[in-house]
């Protein structure tokens, strides 16, 4: 089987001595949806930008990472067809990374930059049947009232749900999201991991969303891949993990992600039923 996402030996040092990642291995397979867990700084973001292919790992470490086979770096230097591999890959940012100042519609569609002409890409020229899919993207999202609006009017999370529409223009076999959540109010950061949820479930696409909180990881992905200092400490089940073992994985680091700093209840399941826009 070919994985969606294959992290092998990654080690990232920003500083000597000092490893914000440190032999990271993980394989993620079509269709899965994983939380990566984390206290601030363990290394959560700096994974998934490797992931991504935005930043390279040390060359000392010979750590690779392929996504739907392809690869994206090996050995400490990005793959020479990085820009076309990312064509596949879905980000999605804490800050949503919308241009302010344009209408929604024209920023959902810069997801179809990599697969039109270079021409029509550097004027942003969309045919009509283009500008359909982004509205039909936005629809899917709740949002295509907003479509001809200037994003920076829209809501925190409203904007991330254009940001998410984005993936779904791009067609992303692979999503990867950035605490999607952690400037959200909670009502929007529930729509928000019930549209990722949704959209892994419907598609088929591989998610892999950082999250400080483990609660929230426990009701949206049936497996976690928690960092602490760099390292994997825990690579399982959700369903496996219990406020013990977060005390003895993270110390005190552990309040953190525990939703009171004691213990959780398992919530219940996200419903994943209807569309995209019922979320
Ligand atoms: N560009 C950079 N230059 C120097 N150090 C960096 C850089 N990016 C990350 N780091 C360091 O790498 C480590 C991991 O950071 P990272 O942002 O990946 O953690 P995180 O788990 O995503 O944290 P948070 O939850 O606070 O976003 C930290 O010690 C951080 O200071």
């Amino acid at each position: 089987m070919t994985h969606a996402i294959e992290v092998r030996g990654l080690t990232k040092s920003f500083q000597a001595g000092r490893r914000a990642l440190d032999n990271v291995g993980l394989a993620v397979a079509p269709g899965e949806m994983v939380a990566l867990l984390g206290a601030s700084g363990s290394g959560k973001s700096t994974l998934l930008r490797h992931m991504a292919g935005f930043i390279a790992a040390d060359a000392a470490g010979a750590g690779e990472v392929l996504v739907n086979g392809r690869t994206i770096q090996q050995g400490g230097r990005l793959a020479n067809d990085v820009r076309r591999a990312r064509g596949e890959i879905g980000f999605v940012f804490q800050q949503f990374n919308l241009v302010g100042r344009l209408p929604v519609i024209t920023n959902v569609l810069t997801g179809m930059l990599p697969r039109i002409p270079l021409w029509r890409s550097l004027i942003r020229y969309f045919r009509n049947e283009e500008i359909d899919a982004g509205l039909d993207a936005l629809a899917q999202v709740g949002i295509d009232d907003y479509a001809f609006r200037r994003a920076s009017t829209l809501s925190g999370g409203q904007q991330q749900r254009a940001a998410i529409a984005r993936t779904l223009v791009q067609n992303a076999r692979v999503i990867l999201a950035d605490e999607p959540i952690a400037s959200l109010d909670p009502e929007s950061a529930r729509r928000v991991m019930e549209l990722l949820a949704q959209i892994n479930r419907s598609r088929k696409v591989a998610v892999v969303v950082s999250l400080h909180q483990v609660d929230v990881a426990m009701r949206y992905c049936t497996r976690v891949v928690a960092l602490r200092q760099g390292k994997v400490v825990y690579d399982g089940p959700c369903a496996a993990l219990t406020p013990a073992m977060l005390r003895d994985l993270y110390g005190t680091e552990a309040a953190e992600l525990l939703p009171d700093g004691a213990g959780f209840d398992v919530p219940a399941p996200a419903v994943i039923a209807g569309s995209l826009a019922a979320a």
